[in-house]
């Protein structure tokens, strides 16, 4: 087995008496695209700069290429960060700033020169080398940081958020290209966001955060297909959730009581286990011929337009409190306050425990 790039292990953290990471354990293989996604204050940006070497955790290990890192700072660790704000230095060509972490390393002034030419050609901007940051776009000054951090051929690059700054169109753009640049160079990227879309538009795998602590992790079709918690069935991509209480289990054929009535499923699942039904929108028939699992009635509460299709937030007439979230196509003809059925197949049902 060939030993993984960055090895970290049973990792916490604590700013004051605030524990911030919680046991993180984590491997990152050569040559992948990590995202680290999970909501504002759930530990990515502590875990990022651990990683970078700005903050030394309170336990656990970091192994680079094998080598513990764990204390070693940020200059002398085989990473390098890009940051959501670029820290590009104003007074400075573009040239000159992609050619800085070279100067630091007391690279001559040729080669330095024709390896930041080489690295802004990667990233697209080759005709930029005499300008100044400020004749630059957001978009534009994103690239440079890029290219500033791999002019120094980092075992590993980290991205805090690099898109933030960008309005939603350039946004979507640049994770095309950011794809496209990290399958180039090879390097492997871990990349910090809260946004979903960009999880699953870039990752190869994807790491599922929340509260200090890694809900899920594998690959982003998996993650989605298959989440291993409520949490991660919610936050990476959305779902409806039903409770429900497994009241008998017998030959591959089991019972749910759940607030819609008593459901049989196949399943595994042994008789008295709490579960969550998580099924995603697009899983959802609404309708009076729809899936084998019949999930009762429902009053129509939001239909919203998104373009390619309409997402409609129903409420279930047996109990209020239990939401449904479904995806039809635009022209379905659904309005707030019609009476539809909801159902969906039995294979597409996700059982979730914890
Ligand atoms: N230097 C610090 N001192 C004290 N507390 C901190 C410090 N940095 C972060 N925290 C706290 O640690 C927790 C995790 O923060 P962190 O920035 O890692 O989360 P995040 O998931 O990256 O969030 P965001 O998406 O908002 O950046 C938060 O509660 C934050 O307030």
């Amino acid at each position: 087995m060939i030993a993984p790039l960055v090895d970290i292990s049973s990792v916490s953290h604590r700013f004051g008496q605030h524990t911030v990471l919680k046991n993180v354990s984590l491997t990152i293989e050569p040559g992948s695209y990590t995202i680290l996604l999970g909501p504002s204050g759930s530990g990515k940006t502590t875990l990022l700069s651990i990683l970078g070497g700005f903050v030394t955790p309170s336990e656990g290990k970091v192994l680079i290429r094998g080598e513990d890192c764990t204390a070693v700072p940020p200059a002398k660790r085989p990473t390098t960060t890009v940051f959501q704000d670029y820290a590009l230095f104003p007074h400075m060509s573009v040239g000159s700033n992609v050619g800085f972490g070279l100067r630091m390393q007391g690279v001559d002034a040729a080669a330095r020169t024709a390896r930041a030419r080489e690295a802004l050609a990667l990233v697209g901007l080759a005709n930029a080398f005499d300008k100044k940051p400020h004749q630059l776009s957001g978009g534009q000054r994103q690239r440079v940081a890029l290219a500033r951090a791999l002019v120094v051929e980092p075992a590993v690059l980290l991205l805090d958020e690099p898109l933030g700054a960008l309005d939603l169109k350039l946004r979507r753009q640049m994770q095309d290209e950011l794809k496209a640049i990290q399958k180039r160079v090879g390097t492997a990227f871990i990349h910090v966001t809260h946004d979903q879309e960009e999880a699953m538009a870039l990752a190869d795998h994807c790491v599922v955060m929340n509260d200090g602590r890694i809900e899920d992790e594998g690959p982003p079709e998996r993650v989605y297909a298959r989440p291993a918690t409520r949490f991660s069935a919610t936050f990476m991509g959305e779902s409806t959730l039903i409770p429900g209480t497994v009241t008998a289990a017998k030959d591959g054929t089991i019972t749910v009581a759940t607030q819609v009535g008593a459901l049989s499923l196949t399943g595994t699942v042994p008789a008295g286990t709490t579960v969550a039904l998580a099924v995603r929108p697009e899983h959802l028939v609404l309708g009076a011929t729809g899936g084998a699992v019949r999930l009762g009635t429902t009053k129509v509460s939001d239909v919203v337009f998104q373009g390619s299709f309409k997402r409609v937030l129903a409420v279930s007439e047996k109990d209020p409190a239990l939401h449904f979230i479904a995806r039809v196509p635009a022209a379905a003809a659904v309005q707030p306050g019609d009476i539809v059925a909801v159902s969906c197949d039995a294979g597409d049902i996700i059982f979730l425990t914890s």
